[in-house]
C-alpha cells in the first residue's frame, strides 16, 4: 500500500517505502487497467519504456497476476526502443522478454518489436505503420480530439535529466507534432540511436504512469511536478500532460524526497 497518496495539478501521486512496495502496487494498478480495458474494449493495449520501469514490472509474472489477468488480450508496444538488434543488452524488447514475457501466456504476435535491421529513420516509419494497422482495427483506440492512436496504458520511466521515453530536454523531436513514432540518432544517454513515441501520442494515452526511483530522481521528479512557476526550466516529464487522459506517478520515498508538501503517513 503506498506510503502517501496524493493529487497534485491533478497528478495523482503513489509513493511508496521502497521499490518493492512500489512494484506490488505497479502490478495492481496494471491489472485492474487490464482487466477494465478487456471488460469495455475486449483488448488492452499498452506501450511501455525501458529499463528500471520493466524490472519494476516483474510482480506480474508472480501469482495471482501470471494466472488472473487475460493476457492473450494484451497487445504489447514500445513507447521507445533502442536501434540494436533485439538480442542485444541495450534492446528494451530483449529486457521485457527476459523479464516478463517469457514468464506469462502472452500471444507472441501482439509483441510488437521494432525491425532491427534497418535504420532508425526507417525503424520508426514502419513500427508508425504497425500502429496505424491497429487503430485500424480499433485494437488500440482513438483520441476524438486528435486522432492519435490512445493506448490504454502508457508506462514510462524517466531519466536524471528529466527525460521520458527518448525524448531528451532540449531536443527537436520534442517539437514533433506529425509523427506518432519519430526517431533519434545522437541520444545524450548511450545507445544513441533510438525510436520513440512523439509527445502527442503520449499524451493521447488514456492512462500514462510514470515509474520513478531512486534519489538521483528526485530533483527531476520535483520539476516535473510542483508548482514552480514561470522560472521552471520545462523538462520533457513536464511535458506529460494527457489531453483526457488520467496521469499517475509512482514513486519511492527517495525519488519523492524533493516533492513541496508531501506527507508520508508514519
Ligand atoms: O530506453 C531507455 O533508455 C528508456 O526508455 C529511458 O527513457 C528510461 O526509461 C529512462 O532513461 C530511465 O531509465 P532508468 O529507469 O533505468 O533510470
Amino acid at each position: 500500500m503506498a506510503v502517501s497518496c496524493d493529487k497534485k495539478n491533478g497528478i495523482e501521486l503513489r509513493i511508496h517505502e521502497n521499490p518493492d512496495g512500489l512494484s506490488t502496487d505497479l502490478a495492481e494498478y496494471i491489472a485492474a487497467l487490464s482487466e477494465a480495458s478487456v471488460k469495455e474494449r475486449g483488448a488492452f493495449a499498452i506501450a511501455l519504456s525501458g529499463r528500471s520501469l520493466i524490472s519494476l514490472m516483474r510482480k506480474l509474472s508472480e501469482a495471482p497476476f501470471n494466472k488472473t489477468v487475460e493476457w492473450a488480450r494484451w497487445h504489447i508496444f514500445l513507447a521507445d526502443e533502442r536501434v540494436v538488434a533485439k538480442s542485444h543488452v541495450d534492446s528494451n524488447y530483449k529486457l521485457l522478454k527476459d523479464t516478463l514475457l517469457a514468464k506469462v501466456p502472452n500471444v507472441p504476435s501482439h509483441v510488437h518489436s521494432i525491425n532491427d535491421m534497418v535504420t532508425a529513420e526507417q525503424a520508426a516509419e514502419e513500427y508508425e505503420f504497425v500502429i496505424r494497422q491497429h487503430v485500424k482495427t480499433r485494437v488500440i483506440d482513438v483520441c476524438e480530439i486528435n486522432d492519435c492512436p490512445k493506448f490504454d496504458l502508457i508506462l514510462l520511466g524517466m531519466g536524471q535529466d528529466g527525460h521520458i521515453a527518448s525524448l531528451f530536454p532540449n531536443h527537436s523531436a520534442l517539437d514533433e507534432k506529425e509523427l506518432w513514432v519519430t526517431f533519434i540518432t545522437d541520444s545524450p544517454k548511450p545507445p544513441p540511436e533510438r525510436i520513440t513515441f512523439s509527445l502527442p501520442v503520449i499524451n493521447s494515452a488514456s492512462k500514462v504512469a510514470v515509474v520513478v526511483t531512486g534519489g538521483s530522481k528526485a530533483e527531476a521528479a520535483h520539476l516535473a511536478i510542483d508548482d514552480i512557476g514561470p522560472e521552471c526550466p520545462v523538462l520533457p516529464a513536464r511535458m506529460v500532460r494527457p489531453t483526457e487522459g488520467k496521469l499517475v506517478w509512482f514513486l519511492d520515498q527517495e525519488a519523492a524526497s524533493k516533492l513541496d508538501d508531501v506527507k508520508f503517513k508514519e
